[in-house]
């Protein structure tokens, strides 16, 4: 398998702030891989996401996706390489009220010129796996929280970006409708090959990854592998492994 992101020694710190947000993190994500950041509030989570998608720039060190060093790009190639090769999901939606569902989830693709009959191949092609095929004319006013955030899932993955930052996609959702969110965002992950670097606070939402790294004060203080565990096992030890990390604060 390949490595689509490469993080080596990525330092950050915000003005007027002591200690680094983010301190020499090292770590490496493999195509197809589905890896969970968690660790307590202020730990660099989104510190780390925001350098990873270029939004922010590390003070030191590297990242590389697709071996592109991506802190090196100016803003205007930074906003090409994230239309290009980026996918994000957030706690928010942020559906267009004015476009149907088909319309918002094909966005990427027509800011990418992609002709006519691609976007309708793709978009069907995601509807599908994310399960909203019916919802696909309507507003986002007219679908649940869960069937918004399982569109934005599939605008975030239609142009099938190599890498997909996930901030919290369970957040704002109900048990049901983050284990319809989080079986679609498997199972597609697994067939397209896409990476996806999800952060959450949710052991629920994290035992669908394959690896978790927990981050402490900036750096990375465990890791967890599901090591072909089923998925109840894997549970088990985040919530173990997340307890444990509560009581070390
Ligand atoms: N814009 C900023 N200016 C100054 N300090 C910041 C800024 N953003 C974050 N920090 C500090 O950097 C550290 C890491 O913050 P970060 O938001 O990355 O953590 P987090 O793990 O995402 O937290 P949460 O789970 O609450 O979102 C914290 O000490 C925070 O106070």
């Amino acid at each position: 398998m390949h490595t689509v992101l490469k993080v080596k020694d990525v330092t950050k710190t915000y003005k007027r702030q002591g200690n680094p947000a983010l301190n020499r993190v090292s770590f490496e994500a493999k195509e197809g891989e589905f890896l969970g950041i968690m660790g307590a509030s202020g730990s660099g989570k989104t510190t780390l996401l925001n350098v990873l998608s270029t939004i922010d720039r590390p003070d030191r060190g590297e990242i590389f996706i697709h071996n592109i060093n991506v802190p090196k790009l100016n803003h205007a190639q930074a906003a090409d390489f994230r239309k290009r090769n980026l996918g994000f999901i957030f706690q928010e939606y942020f559906l267009l009220d004015s476009l149907t569902v088909r319309e918002n989830i094909a966005v990427p693709l027509t800011l990418l010129h992609w002709t006519a009959e691609e976007i309708e191949r793709e978009t069907e092609a995601l509807a599908e796996a994310f399960e909203i095929s019916s919802q696909l004319e309507k507003y986002p006013s007219e679908l649940s929280g869960g069937q918004c955030q399982r569109a934005a899932a599939a605008r975030a993955m239609v142009k099938r970006p190599p890498l997909i930052f996930a901030d919290e996609p369970t957040g704002a959702l109900d048990s049901g409708s983050s284990r319809d969110l989080m079986t679609a965002l498997a199972n597609v992950n697994q067939r397209s090959g896409t990476t996806i670097l999800m952060v959450t606070h949710d052991p629920y939402a994290a035992s669908y990854t394959d690896r978790i790294l927990y981050f402490k004060d900036g750096c990375i203080h465990a890791a967890l592998e599901r090591n072909g565990q089923e998925w109840g096992d894997f549970y088990e030890c985040i919530l173990r492994e997340t307890a444990r990390q509560d009581k070390k604060r």
